[in-house]
C-alpha cells in the first residue's frame, strides 16, 4: 500500500471501512458548498437524516390526536416512551434494560444521583472528583457539599496528574481513594475526561471505591456511544451521560441515568421522587404515598419529553444497526490513524497530544496542546472547513467520530494543519 502520508492512502482506508455507508445516514455541515471536517461529535454530535421523520410523527400524532397519543399514538404511545430506548441504551453501557432510563438533561440527573448516593455522615463525608472535572460537575458537587453544610475545601477531594503530566495513573487514583478510605462518601469521576480525552479504568476505580467502602459514579458525557462500557459488571453504582455527543441526539438532547440493580430495586434508598417514577399501574389513581418503580424507572420525575427523545430514538436505532463492538473496531483505526500522522507534527515540536497513547485509555477524541500561537492556528483551521474545538487555556480538542468521519477527513485535517503550521 501506499505511503500513509498521502490522500490515496486514506481513500483506501475508506473503500475497505465495512461502516462507510454510515455517513450518507448524517447531515454534514458545509462551507463554501463543501463538507466541513466535523471532528466535534464530543461536542455535539451530527444530525441524522431520519430524526426529522422521527419528530414528524409525533408532531402528526400530536395534531391529529391531542391528548389521546399519551395512549394511541400510532407507533410509540408517550405513556410509554422512555421504555423505548432502554434495549439501546443498555448495550450502549454494558446494562440491563431496567438498570436504565432517558430522562431530563446531566447536570439534573448528576445531582438527583447525588441525592441518593452522596448521603455524608459525621466520618464519611468526602467526595473524589478529578480536578479540572467539567465545570458543570464541579458546580454541582460544590452545591451538593455546600446543601449538607459541611465544610467544602475539606469534603472536596481532587486528584491531579503528576507535575508535567496530563493525565492520571490509575495507580494514583487508587492511592487518593485509599488515603481517604475512612472519611470517603462518594467518588465520582468522567468515564472519558473531557479536556485530555483520557477514559479512566471503571472497572478497578470501581473496586477500590467500594473497599474503601464509597459509591462510585461516573459522568459519561463523553463516554456514552465512544467507548466499551460494562457499568452492571463492573458494578458501578450509578452514572449518568447526555444524548447530544456521541449519541446524536439534538443539541440539549435527553440524558441517561444507570442505577445498578442492587440498588435499584431498593425501595428504600432515598430519593428525590415524582410521579413518573412512581408504579405506573397506579400512577393515574393520583393517591398519597410514593412507590417507586423497580430499577432506574423509579427515579423518573416527570412525563417523557417525547420530541426530544424521538430524536434519541432516531438516532440510537442507526447506532444499533452500526453496533458498538464496530464502531470501536474503527474507532481505533480512525484515532490511531490521526495520531500516526499528527505524530510527525509532534516529533517537530509544534504540538504535544496529551490524550494518552495506549488505546484502551482513551476514546474517539485526541487533545492537542499548542503552545505558540494556539489560537491562530485553531481559527485558520476553522477558516479552512476544519470545526474542532478551542479549550482555554491550550488545547484543541479533535475527535473523529465512526459512525460519520472517514479517514480522508483525518489526511485532510493533518493536511491543512500542517500547512498552517509550516
Ligand atoms: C462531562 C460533562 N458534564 C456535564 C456536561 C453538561 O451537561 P448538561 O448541560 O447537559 O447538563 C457536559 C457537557 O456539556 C460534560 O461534558
Ligand atoms: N452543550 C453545549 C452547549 C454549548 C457549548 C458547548 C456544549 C458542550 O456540550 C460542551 C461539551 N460538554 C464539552 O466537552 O466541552
Amino acid at each position: 500500500m501506499s505511503n500513509k502520508n498521502t490522500l490515496a492512502y486514506a481513500q483506501q482506508l475508506d473503500n475497505e471501512d465495512p461502516l462507510k455507508a454510515f455517513r450518507n445516514r448524517f447531515h454534514i455541515p458545509k462551507l463554501k458548498g463543501k463538507d466541513v471536517i466535523y471532528f466535534t461529535g464530543n461536542s455535539l454530535g451530527l444530525q441524522p437524516k431520519s430524526t426529522k421523520t422521527y419528530i414528524n410523527e409525533e408532531l402528526d400524532d400530536w395534531a391529529t390526536l391531542g391528548v389521546e397519543g399519551h395512549f394511541h399514538s400510532q407507533k410509540r404511545p408517550w405513556f410509554h416512551y422512555h421504555k423505548f430506548s432502554k434495549e439501546a441504551l443498555a448495550k450502549i453501557v454494558g446494562a440491563l434494560p431496567s438498570e436504565v432510563v432517558s430522562m431530563n438533561s446531566l447536570t439534573s440527573n448528576l445531582h438527583l444521583m447525588m441525592v441518593s448516593f452522596y448521603r455524608p455522615t459525621k466520618t464519611r463525608h468526602k467526595i473524589l472528583i478529578e480536578s479540572g472535572a467539567f465545570p458543570s460537575d464541579q458546580y454541582a458537587v460544590e452545591s451538593q457539599i455546600k446543601f449538607h453544610k459541611l465544610p467544602y475545601n475539606e469534603a472536596l477531594v481532587e486528584i491531579s496528574p503528576r507535575k508535567g503530566e496530563h493525565t492520571l495513573r490509575t495507580e494514583d487514583i487508587i492511592s487518593k481513594i485509599e488515603e481517604h478510605k475512612d472519611s470517603l462518601a462518594l467518588v465520582m469521576l468522567s468515564g472519558v475526561q473531557y479536556y485530555s480525552g483520557q477514559f479512566f479504568d471503571i472497572q478497578k476505580i470501581t473496586e477500590a471505591g467500594h473497599q474503601a467502602g464509597a459509591f462510585v459514579g461516573f459522568d459519561l458525557a463523553h463516554a456514552a456511544g465512544n467507548v466499551p462500557l460494562e457499568l452492571h459488571k463492573h458494578e458501578v453504582d450509578f452514572a449518568a451521560w447526555c444524548s447530544y455527543k456521541y449519541l446524536n441526539s439534538g443539541p440539549g438532547g435527553v440524558s441517561g441515568i444507570f442505577v445498578h440493580e442492587k440498588h435499584g430495586n431498593n425501595p428504600d434508598i432515598p430519593r428525590f421522587a415524582g410521579w413518573w417514577g412512581h408504579n405506573e399501574e397506579e400512577r393515574f389513581k393520583m393517591e398519597k404515598g410514593f412507590k417507586p418503580m423497580e430499577g432506574a424507572d423509579g427515579w423518573q420525575l416527570s412525563n417523557v419529553n417525547v420530541l426530544s427523545s424521538a430524536a434519541h430514538l432516531a438516532a440510537l436505532e442507526i447506532y444499533n444497526e452500526a453496533g458498538m463492538e464496530a464502531l470501536r473496531e474503527k474507532s481505533l483505526k480512525l484515532t490511531g490513524y490521526l495520531e500516526s500522522l499528527l505524530k510527525e507534527l509532534q516529533d517537530e515540536g509544534f504540538l504535544q497530544m496529551i490524550t494518552p497513547t495506549e488505546p484502551n485509555a482513551r476514546g474517539c477524541q485526541l487533545s492537542l496542546l499548542v503552545t505558540h500561537n494556539g489560537k491562530a492556528i485553531f481559527e485558520h483551521l476553522t477558516q479552512s472547513g476544519v470545526v474542532a474545538d478551542w479549550r482555554e487555556p491550550n488545547v484543541i480538542r479533535v475527535a473523529p467520530v465512526p459512525l460519520y468521519n472517514t479517514f480522508e477527513d483525518v489526511f485532510n485535517f493533518y493536511d491543512i494543519l500542517k500547512k498552517v503550521i509550516f
